[in-house]
Parts: structure tokens; C-alpha cells; sequence
């Protein structure tokens, strides 16, 4: 990693003012009944590195696809240097964004320098007739990604392999090769998905270093992961999501010192949780239908007076929230972690 330097979280401090990268506003996903993401924003600033976490299932990974135009949001917007994103993948990395993916998405029969290059291919300007032609213009272009990819590999500390067969990686350093063919787009935010999951120690220590040295290249970073001494470690801010609701944000101090964080991770409900409410509705209608049934003769007539209003929601009651759910089945993709 000859590129990289050990930075800390100090090298960040003024960033409350600098200018925002990423805004995302009131976004909401829903997928049929089932809410995901339910009006989150998010400012990522020039010079940050913010942290997304939160309990499985809490919308994280939807969020993501959600800025990266994989999903198309059933409500809210997404701003990249104050221009709203189409909701379209190739647009949002062309306009700037790039990511990794949860699940490792490498082509594994190429080489670790050729994944590079298919990430730089959204900025090369030749067309295909000078790529089959193979012109002057487009080796000239193609010596110079070749060089901006090998550099890359030597900033994660993979050129010495930049001719093996990705499948051929270890497992710590194929998330590494997936950094670099992010990078290779030359964005100004990388979205990274759980990059240390399945590392050891070391692997995810160096992976720390790198993150530092990615934001210290002048790119923001928005980082998803379930390992909280890597999160409070590494961001400025972190925003905590629990069932598609923003429940804290804040620097890793106030996260860590919030109670809500904490019972959200042990499951243990707490004033205000989010579904608390509905949570709350669903029960009282319960007790009151369970009353009903086993209530004595004479409180019949009043129960069916009020019946109607008072019972437990049907089946068919959407959950809350859903009244407009759509665009789901049209942005929904096999494997979208
Ligand atoms: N394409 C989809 N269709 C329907 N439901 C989905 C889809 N993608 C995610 N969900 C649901 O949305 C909710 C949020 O899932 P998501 O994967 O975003 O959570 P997460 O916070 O990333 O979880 P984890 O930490 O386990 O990766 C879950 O209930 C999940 O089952």
C-alpha cells in the first residue's frame, strides 16, 4: 500500500461547514406493504466519512440502492453537488458516486487489472469504432487508463498481483480490488457496503488505513458495516437506521452514549421506537377484541356499535405508511445486496 499514509478522524475536523457532496431528502422505499426506508436524509460533506449502521433488516443496504439508482425511491430525492440524480445506475456513477457491493461483485475469469479497467470505462471518452479500429486515439486512451489503473492497484496495495485471475484473490483482497475498480471512476463519494465483513483484524485494520487515505484523496465516504470499532473508529458522523427510520445522528460519541441505539441493537423497546406506535395501536385492538369476545351478554349491543371502528385492522389493512406503495415490482433486481 506504497500510496497510503495513516491518517485519523483529526485530518477531518472543519467538515461541519464544507460543502455537501451527497443530500438525500425524505427517501422512502417501499416494496409492496413493507416500508424499508421511510423518509431518511442524509448530508455526506466534502472531507467526511460518515457511517450508516444499524440492527439487520433496518434498511441499510435499500438506502444504498437507493442513491446508487439501482432502486427507484417511491418518495424523496438524491442530490450530488446540488444536481438531483436521475435514478439510473451508469448516470449516478457518471455524475460522481461510486460503490461496492455487500456480496462481492468481481469479474472472476479476468485479471485483477482488467476489473480496473472495466471501472474506468466510464470515463474514457473513445467510442467503439475507435476501440475495434484500435486508432491511435484509442491506444493512446487505453496506455492511459492501463497506468491510471495500475496506480490504483499500487494505492490498495494490489499491483504486484495486477496479472492474477481475480478468483484467484484471497478474500480480503477482493474487496480491496473491488475498492480500486470503484475508485477507477474517478468519484468524489464511494459508497462502501460492509467492507470488512469476513476480514480478520489485520485485514480490516488496513482497511481502515485505506478508507483515511481514500478521504485524505479528497473523496467523501459513506460506509455501511456491522463492525462498530471500525464505524466509531473511522467517521465524523454516524447515522443509525432502525426499521427504514433515522433514529440518531451524530458524532460516534453521542451514537454510542444514546440509549435508543443501544436498545435497538439488544431488541428492547423503548418511548418512540419506530412501529412503537402502530405496535401500541395493534395491541390495544387486540386486548379490546379479546375483552369483546369474552365479555358478558349484556355488552353485546354496545359492542356493535363500536365494532366497526374499534377492532383490530383486517388482513388487508395496509401497514402503516404503505398507501402509495408503487414502482417496487419495476426497480426490484435479483440480487441487490
Ligand atoms: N428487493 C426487495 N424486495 C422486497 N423486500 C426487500 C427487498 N430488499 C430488501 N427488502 C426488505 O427490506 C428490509 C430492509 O432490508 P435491507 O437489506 O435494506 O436491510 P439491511 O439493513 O441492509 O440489512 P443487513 O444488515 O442484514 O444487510 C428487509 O425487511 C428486507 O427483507
Amino acid at each position: 500500500m506504497n500510496a497510503m499514509t495513516t491518517t485519523t478522524k483529526e485530518t477531518a475536523t472543519g467538515t461541519a461547514t464544507a460543502a455537501p457532496v451527497l443530500e438525500a431528502s425524505g427517501v422512502t422505499m417501499r416494496f409492496g406493504g413493507l416500508t424499508a426506508v421511510r423518509e431518511v436524509d442524509l448530508t455526506v460533506r466534502e472531507g467526511e466519512i460518515v457511517g450508516l449502521i444499524g440492527p439487520n433488516g433496518a434498511g441499510k443496504t435499500t438506502f444504498f440502492n437507493c442513491l446508487t439508482g439501482l432502486y427507484v425511491p417511491t418518495e424523496g430525492q438524491v442530490s450530488y453537488k446540488g444536481t438531483v440524480l436521475p435514478p439510473k445506475p451508469h448516470l449516478v456513477t457518471q455524475a460522481g458516486i461510486a460503490r461496492t457491493f455487500q456480496n462481492i461483485r468481481l469479474f472472476s475469469n479476468m485479471t485483477v487489472l482488467e476489473n480496473v479497467l472495466v471501472g474506468r470505462h466510464t470515463r474514457t471518452k473513445e467510442g467503439l469504432w475507435s476501440a475495434l479500429l484500435r486508432g491511435p486515439g484509442f491506444k493512446k486512451a487505453e496506455a492511459a487508463s492501463r497506468e491510471r489503473a495500475m496506480e490504483l492497484l499500487e494505492f490498495v496495495g494490489l499491483a504486484s498481483k495486477a496479472e492474477h485471475l481475480a478468483r484467484n484473490l484471497p478474500y480480503g483482497e477482493q474487496r480491496k480490488l473491488e475498492i480500486a475498480r470503484a475508485l477507477a471512476s474517478d468519484p468524489g463519494l464511494l459508497l462502501l457496503d460492509e467492507p470488512t465483513a469476513g476480514m480478520n483484524q489485520s485485514e480490516t485494520r488496513t482497511t481502515e488505513e485505506l478508507v483515511f487515505a481514500i478521504r485524505d484523496r479528497g473523496i467523501a465516504v459513506l460506509v455501511i458495516e456491522h463492525d462498530m470499532k471500525f464505524i466509531f473508529k473511522l467517521c465524523d458522523r454516524v447515522a443509525v437506521l432502525v426499521q427504514g427510520e433515522k433514529l440518531v445522528e451524530g458524532t460516534s460519541e453521542v451514537v454510542q452514549g444514546d440509549e435508543r441505539v443501544v436498545a435497538a441493537y439488544l431488541g428492547t423497546p423503548y418511548e418512540g421506537a419506530p412501529g412503537a406506535e402502530e405496535a401500541a395501536e395493534v395491541e390495544a385492538a387486540e386486548a379490546h377484541a379479546a375483552a369483546a369476545t369474552t365479555a358478558p351478554e349484556d355488552d353485546a349491543e354496545a359492542g356493535e356499535d363500536t365494532a366497526p371502528e374499534d377492532t383490530a385492522p383486517s388482513d388487508d389493512t395496509p401497514a402503516a405508511g404503505t398507501g402509495k406503495a408503487s414502482g417496487a415490482d419495476s426497480t426490484t433486481e435479483g440480487d441487490s445486496k
